[in-house]
């Protein structure tokens, strides 16, 4: 395999101090990779050791094949450039100035750049939206149009490998799009290696063929998005909660943090047994806030495909389900009520009624029978607005209001006293 970039077991240290361990991957020409992880895991060290500007303890990198200390200066910056994380520059060149300093690895000693030179800092300028501040003092800049005219100079350089540490940091929404999709561009029209440190996970999941996930100053994982942006990797890596969902717009991954694993009670998670009755979708705030929270939380009686059902799995509740758009059937209502059994609390959430689920109500019901604490969700509907059985919903609700439902305007209610 013909490797843009091999990496083999490299430890890098800062004054006797490990920040690298045992780093090993391979990138093949042409790919896009980010990489990722908490703050001070090590990512702009791993990519200063990939552009050759530290030495390692150990281990080697080599760049299409060759070991990278063996290039001379320019030869290795025709192979790669770096868009350093740190954009300032202590001199007052011009923006065209900088620009051009990527055409050095092509300048031969004394003499002038040419046509051609001007001609790439030119379209380098105009690719990155910075041709207008061409003659503009550098330093007198904003920091992200800064940051737009340092990448600028790396297309200038015409490299084969662009490393860019956090390229987006200093942009705006608008200007970080336009910047990966002219990264991509270049990926894909010219097979530019592209590999950057980036926080944006989703960003990352969007745009990357691989991924690489570091903490400590290790590999957590590598591969495909798919394989990289897991529940169980985002939580070792960034001690984070998170749901892992598809994007159906941009057909990549996303995560949607739930909350910190250390900002949860973790008594409380041991203690108090939460029972949803959910469906149609009416339960996403109140699963992932209860989750959050810590609570032990089951759900039920939700049919297999319904958007309640999947965050369920999702957050790996127990589950108790029916097959998909069938009416509750005696055995999932008596699971339901085993659930609600040794259950502290159920929650009911504002699901429409109908023939199909009027069992759910009964179910809640019978947990207030049992002695259970019931609370009703009521936070869009009023409850009478959504019962589709001809009132036989709305006299059951009727009663529990007798028996003692507490009716709460939203989970946060529950989660502040409970
Ligand atoms: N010049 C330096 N001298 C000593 N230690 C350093 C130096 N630069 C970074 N470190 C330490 O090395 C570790 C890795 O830092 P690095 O900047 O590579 O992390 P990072 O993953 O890029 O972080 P961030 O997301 O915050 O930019 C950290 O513990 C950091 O404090």
């Amino acid at each position: 395999m013909n490797y843009a970039l091999e990496v083999e077991n490299l430890n890098f240290a800062y004054r006797k101090q490990l920040v690298l361990k045992d780093i090993s991957f391979f990138i093949e020409k042409g790919q896009f990779i980010s990489i990722i992880g908490p703050n001070g895991s090590g990512k702009s060290t791993l990519l200063k050791n990939l552009s050759n500007l530290y030495n390692p303890e150990s281990g080697f990198i080599k760049v299409y094949g060759k070991d990278i200390k063996k290039y001379r200066t320019k030869e290795l910056a025709k192979n790669i450039s770096l868009v350093p994380q740190d954009t300032t520059i202590s001199y007052d060149f011009t923006v065209f100035d900088i620009v051009m300093m990527g055409r050095f690895p092509y300048l031969d000693r004394f003499k002038k750049e040419n046509e051609k030179d001007f001609k790439i800092v030119a379209e380098a300028l105009k690719k990155t939206n910075t041709f207008h501040l061409r003659n503009r003092n550098i330093n007198e800049i904003s920091g992200g149009e800064r940051q737009r005219v340092i990448i600028a100079r790396a297309l200038a350089q015409e490299s084969e490998i662009i490393f860019l540490d956090e390229p987006t940091s200093h942009l705006d929404i608008n200007h970080q799009i336009d910047l990966l999709n002219l990264l991509k561009q270049l990926n894909e029209e010219k097979g530019t290696t592209i590999i950057l440190v980036i926080h944006d996970i989703n960003l990352a999941c969007r745009y990357s063929d691989k991924i690489i996930l570091m903490d400590k100053g290790e590999i957590v994982s590598k591969g495909t998005p798919i394989e990289v942006i897991t529940r169980k990797n985002i939580e070792k890596a960034y001690g984070l909660n998170v749901i892992v969902e598809e994007n159906p717009y941009t057909d990549s991954l996303y995560i949607v943090p739930l909350s910190l694993n250390n900002s949860i009670d973790q008594n409380k998670k041991r203690n108090k047994k939460i029972h949803v009755i959910a469906g149609g979708g009416t339960s996403g705030e109140i699963l992932s806030k209860l989750e959050e929270k810590g609570y032990d939380v089951s759900v039920g009686v939700v049919n297999v495909g319904d958007s309640d059902w999947q965050l369920a799995k999702k957050l790996s509740l127990d589950v108790v389900d029916e097959r998909p758009f069938s009416a509750i059937s005696e055995k999932s209502f008596k699971e339901n009520m085993e659930a609600i059994g040794k259950s502290d609390v159920v929650i009911l959430s504002s699901i429409p009624y109908g023939e199909g689920n009027l069992k759910n109500l009964e179910a809640a019901y019978n947990g207030l029978k049992m002695g259970k604490k019931v609370y009703l969700v009521n936070k869009y509907t009023k409850y009478d607005k959504f019962d589709y059985t001809e009132g036989e919903g709305l006299k059951i609700l009727e009663s529990m209001k007798k028996d003692g439902l507490i009716i709460i305007n939203s989970i946060d209610q529950f989660t502040k006293e409970g």
